[in-house]
């Protein structure tokens, strides 16, 4: 009987969360991978109960046509106004670890379907802020100098310097998150450092996905 592992992955904007789960796919155990992003955008959708708190919060402008949130406009308001923000996860945080803890419950109780085991994965940008760590067994954490990322997230998201600056500088710094993860005490947790050839960050990461399941190593 394999073991299961209900895994947090955490880091910032272009710190190689895509990255990692990609490298624990086609193993011979399973992985199920819980996107929080997507949870939110859940959330907003036409009759979901947030709708109404948050059009309530922000004004009408961030209704979409269709009932729901236009995220876009939420967007355009909240990052960057570190209070909006606030005021925006206070509502929506809670339903994203609602949702989340009801579709981990729901991936426990389905059949394990391999005798190597299985990785459920939170991939969560904001996984500490919103102690969403309540959830898993064990942290693991993409970090990566914030010169890299910020090449790193011009190229994919097309964006010039100053762009890519806003949105780093909208979240953690490497020391705050490493400070942060010292407050974990009894949660174990690893670092992931990515600023290294692709291969040997995917290395890393089957080995720590092998013992994290206590499979042999080969
Ligand atoms: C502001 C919203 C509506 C913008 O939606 P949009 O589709 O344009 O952007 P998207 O959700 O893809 O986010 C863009 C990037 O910002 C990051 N991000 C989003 N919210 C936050 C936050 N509160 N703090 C830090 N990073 C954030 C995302 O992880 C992602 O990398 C949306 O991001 C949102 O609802 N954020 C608040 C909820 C939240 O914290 N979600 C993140 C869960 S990991
Ligand atoms: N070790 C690496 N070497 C070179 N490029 C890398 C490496 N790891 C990741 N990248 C590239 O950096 C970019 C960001 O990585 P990735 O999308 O995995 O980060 P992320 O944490 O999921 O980002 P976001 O939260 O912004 O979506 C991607 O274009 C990815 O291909």
């Amino acid at each position: 009987m394999g073991t299961r592992k209900v895994i947090g992955l955490w880091g910032g904007i272009g710190s190689g969360k895509t990255t990692v789960c990609s490298a624990l796919e086609g193993q011979p155990f399973r992985v199920d991978v819980i996107n929080a992003d997507q949870l939110g955008h859940a959330a907003y959708a036409p009759g979901e109960a947030a709708v109404d708190e948050i059009a309530a919060a922000f004004g009408s402008e961030v209704r979409a046509e269709d009932g729901g949130i236009n995220r876009r406009a939420l967007g355009a308001l909240v990052f960057g106004s570190e209070a909006k923000m606030k005021t925006l996860t206070d509502i929506v945080w809670p339903i994203i670890k609602q949702k989340a803890r009801q579709r981990i419950d729901e991936l426990k109780a389905s059949p394990l379907q391999s005798d190597q085991g299985q990785l459920i994965i939170l991939e969560a940008a904001v996984l500490l802020e919103a102690s969403w760590d309540e959830l898993v067994d064990e942290v693991w954490v993409t970090m990566v100098d914030e010169a890299i990322a910020k090449e790193r997230i011009m190229k994919r998201n097309k964006l010039d310097e100053d762009a890519a600056t806003k949105r780093l500088s909208s979240q953690m710094s490497n020391e705050e998150r490493l400070a942060k993860l010292k407050e974990l005490h009894s949660l174990p947790h690893v670092v992931i450092w990515t600023n290294r050839e692709l291969s040997s960050v995917e290395n890393d990461v089957l080995s720590l996905a092998r013992k994290t399941l206590n499979l042999t190593l080969d």
